[in-house]
């Protein structure tokens, strides 16, 4: 399928989600994650979900994170150039929901992306290759672009993976896995 249409597709999948439902699949999705050989690191990029496009919530993620004494790193996103910034998240930082429904530090200390170790990767859907389409901005695959070529990529979905996303382009950037509340997908 293309773009576009997964991109309706999954929206429509997770409107048909309850509060409940999403909460108890996110909390899935987050204790799969320990499953995964991603632990040793220092510094993981995380996304603050927008709760009215029920999204994945991450804050059980977040929970785990901080847990372990990550360094967690959130961004703020520029809509008219479509890039973020990353901020490390720490006990002070203040978060302001911005016009999109996305939770953004106000301040804070910039981490370059080049230190980001581990991206947990927002997305619409995803195909068995491990492409994945967001709302169609390319903020991810800019951000991808500025971090190690290492970089640990991981999708959250409450989905399947789908057979093929058709329209892929050379910007796309790949995920390493996707954790979904049923399977974990393991791509490279
Ligand atoms: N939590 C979270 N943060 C993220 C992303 C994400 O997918 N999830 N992004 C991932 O790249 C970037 C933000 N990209 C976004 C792009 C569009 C919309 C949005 O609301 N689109 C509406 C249409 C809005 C309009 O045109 O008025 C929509 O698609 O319904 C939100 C975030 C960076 N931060
Ligand atoms: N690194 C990049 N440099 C310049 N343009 C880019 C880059 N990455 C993506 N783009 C452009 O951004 C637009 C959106 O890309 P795409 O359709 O792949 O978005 P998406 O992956 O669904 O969105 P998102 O990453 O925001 O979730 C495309 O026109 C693409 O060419």
């Amino acid at each position: 399928m293309l773009k576009k249409e997964l991109r309706e597709k999954y929206k429509q999948k997770r409107k048909a989600l309850s509060a409940e439902e999403i909460d108890e699949k996110s909390l899935t999705i987050a204790n799969k994650l320990l499953e995964l050989p991603i632990w040793d690191y220092t510094y993981y990029h995380i996304f603050l979900s927008i709760e009215k496009q029920q999204e994945v919530n991450t804050e059980f993620l977040l929970h785990i994170l901080s847990g372990k004494d990550k360094n967690i790193v959130v961004s703020k996103s520029d809509f008219k150039i479509h890039q973020m910034t990353n901020i490390l998240l720490t006990d002070n930082t203040n978060l302001k929901v911005n016009k999109w429904g996305i939770p953004e530090p106000t301040e804070g200390i910039e981490i370059m992306p080049k230190k980001i170790q581990v991206v947990f990767v927002p997305l619409l859907a995803f195909d068995i290759n491990g492409h994945r389409t967001g709302y169609g901005k390319g903020f991810y695959d800019r951000f991808l672009d500025t971090c190690a070529p290492n970089t640990l990529k991981i999708g959250l979905s409450f989905f399947f993976a789908e057979a093929k996303i058709e329209d892929t382009n050379p910007h796309d950037k790949k995920l390493d896995y996707c954790v979904t509340p049923n399977e974990i997908y393991k791509f490279s």
